[in-house]
């Protein structure tokens, strides 16, 4: 079994074990299922610099990153230095993270809220509107083409927006469909843990121009961004850069000043 295997049998028994204890309409009554999501997709097209910044504790490539820190600070620094919209990890037994963590995001900033988070069930997706999510992340290589279709058209019914990452090609070619609005590209295979920003190279002219393309994961510099910025990324995910300093807002913000010069 591969990491992803784990992480997603894992995530079964975890969902069913929610599901039995927090019925949908619980979810669906919550206060922040009628609030009016904001577009990540529209915030990346109309930006310059097209910074998500993600909240990661740490993960199972790379141990500890950050435990120190809390998710109001962090938010608040991340909207204060500018990014397009912020990425909040929710698994707890491989990230560290929670659903909490999205609903204190929620209340501490204005930025639109990516659920990062394996998906495999509908139920999940109730969870990230009733948390305050505005992007719901959708991983290929743990998903059938058929999923993806229910997944993403539930998420587009709740108003959220889809944000479809693959690996290769053929995750790729098995995932398009109307129904997502950003395509993101992860230089991170999460089998192997191999960083390369080759791939967002390689199979950026394969994404049709409707869709924002994300360049996620193994940014550590401007750059990278520059380099990427031609083939078409209008989105780039970074999360340990920032988190691994004492202060990620400021990361971010200094970042961000130096790639709008
Ligand atoms: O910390 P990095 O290398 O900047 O990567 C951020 C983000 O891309 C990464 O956390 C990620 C991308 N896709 C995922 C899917 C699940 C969990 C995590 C991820």
């Amino acid at each position: 079994m591969n990491i992803l295997d784990k992480i997603t049998a894992d995530k079964r028994n975890e969902v069913n074990l929610r599901k039995s204890l927090i019925p949908n309409k619980q979810l669906e009554q919550s206060v922040l299922f009628e609030r009016t999501t904001i577009s990540l997709a529209n915030n990346l097209r109309n930006s310059k610099s097209g910074i998500i910044a993600e909240h990661k504790r740490r993960s199972p490539s790379k141990a500890v990153i950050n435990q120190s820190l809390n998710v109001q600070d962090v938010a608040k620094g991340y909207e204060n230095a500018g990014v397009c919209g912020m990425s909040v990890l929710t698994d707890g037994k491989y990230f560290g993270g929670a659903l909490d963590d999205l609903l204190i995001a929620r209340a501490s900033c204005n930025l639109p809220l990516l659920r990062k988070e394996f998906i495999i069930d509908e139920y999940q997706l109730l969870e990230a509107k009733a948390y305050g999510a505005d992007v719901i992340l959708l991983i290929a290589a743990i998903l059938t083409r058929n999923e993806i279709k229910r997944f993403s058209e539930f998420a587009k019914s709740l108003d959220l927006d889809v944000l479809l990452e693959v690996h290769n090609e053929e995750e790729l070619q098995k995932s398009i469909m109307p129904s997502l609005d950003m395509l993101g590209v992860n230089n991170r295979n999460l089998k192997t843990f191999d960083v390369s920003l080759e791939t967002s190279k390689t199979l950026s002219s394969l994404i049709p121009s409707d869709f924002v393309k994300v360049s996620e994961s193994g940014i550590s510099n401007i750059e990278a961004i520059k380099t990427l910025q031609p083939y078409g990324y209008q989105g780039f995910l970074i999360g340990e850069n920032f988190m691994k300093t004492d202060n990620p807002g400021e990361s971010a913000s200094q970042f961000i000043k130096k790639l709008e010069q």
